[in-house]
């Protein structure tokens, strides 16, 4: 994983529709988007996705959904989000099958040896700083938990919590692979020239790595 992924809210995006959101994110130039309903029904989730997909995959982008292995199946996503608290990663792996990108969020060092193991395709850093967004977290990495985390795991790291384009530098200097971000971009008052921002810092500091 690698870019700027977008994590949507349809309750952040101020009464705009959730695929006009996405869509402006697309033509930016994100490498990758999650469907994120936390309150939706299970009809309503499903319908955001299968709206969602033909959209991502005419763009090459993929689609993740969170927590819902079954939303992910029936939609035909490219993936799914997992917390610690959902299912397992050996769980999910069965049903979605060997392709499936799965990713998973790390909130404790244990949970970052333990995913060591796993065939997970990234680690959601997960919350780097503090944020009115998701607030039943556990206690931010910081920049320092972050570069720990790089100096230590195999996998590909996608930071999120607190993340912006006046942020995203410091972030992928101290090791993240992807920038993750909701409000960002879907409370954005515009959220084409939010997503261009953040993907030009993305493209500038890994430019200068190169
Ligand atoms: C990329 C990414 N990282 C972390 C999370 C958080 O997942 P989780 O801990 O399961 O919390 P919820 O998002 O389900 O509230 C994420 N969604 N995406
Ligand atoms: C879904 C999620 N997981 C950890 S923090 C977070 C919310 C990030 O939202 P924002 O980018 O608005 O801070
Ligand atoms: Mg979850």
């Amino acid at each position: 994983m690698h870019g700027i992924y977008l994590v949507t809210d349809q309750t952040l995006c101020l009464g705009r529709p959730l695929a006009s959101i996405v869509a402006d994110a697309v033509r930016a130039g994100i490498a990758c988007v999650q469907l994120r309903e936390k309150t939706a029904s299970t009809r309503k989730f499903l319908n955001q996705a299968l709206a969602l997909k033909p959209v991502l995959a005419s763009a090459g982008i993929p689609l993740i959904i969170n927590d819902r292995v079954d939303i992910a199946l029936a939609a035909g996503a490219d993936g799914v989000h997992l917390g610690q608290s959902d299912m397992p990663y050996d769980a999910a792996r069965r049903l979605m099958g060997s392709n499936a990108i799965i990713g998973l969020s790390v909130e404790t060092w244990a949970d970052v040896e333990a995913a060591q193991n796993l065939d997970v395709a990234y680690l959601g850093v997960s919350p780097v700083f503090a944020t009115p967004t998701k607030t039943d977290t556990r206690s931010p990495w910081g920049l320092d938990g972050l570069a720990r985390i790089r100096a230590y795991s195999r996998h590909s790291l996608v930071a999120i919590g607190g993340l912006n384009a006046a942020n995203a530098k410091e972030i992928i200097r101290a090791g993240a692979d992807a920038v993750a971000v909701v409000s960002a971009i879907c409370s954005a008052e515009d959220p084409f020239t939010a997503a261009r921002n953040l993907v030009h810092c993305f493209d500038s500091s890994t430019d200068k790595e190169t």
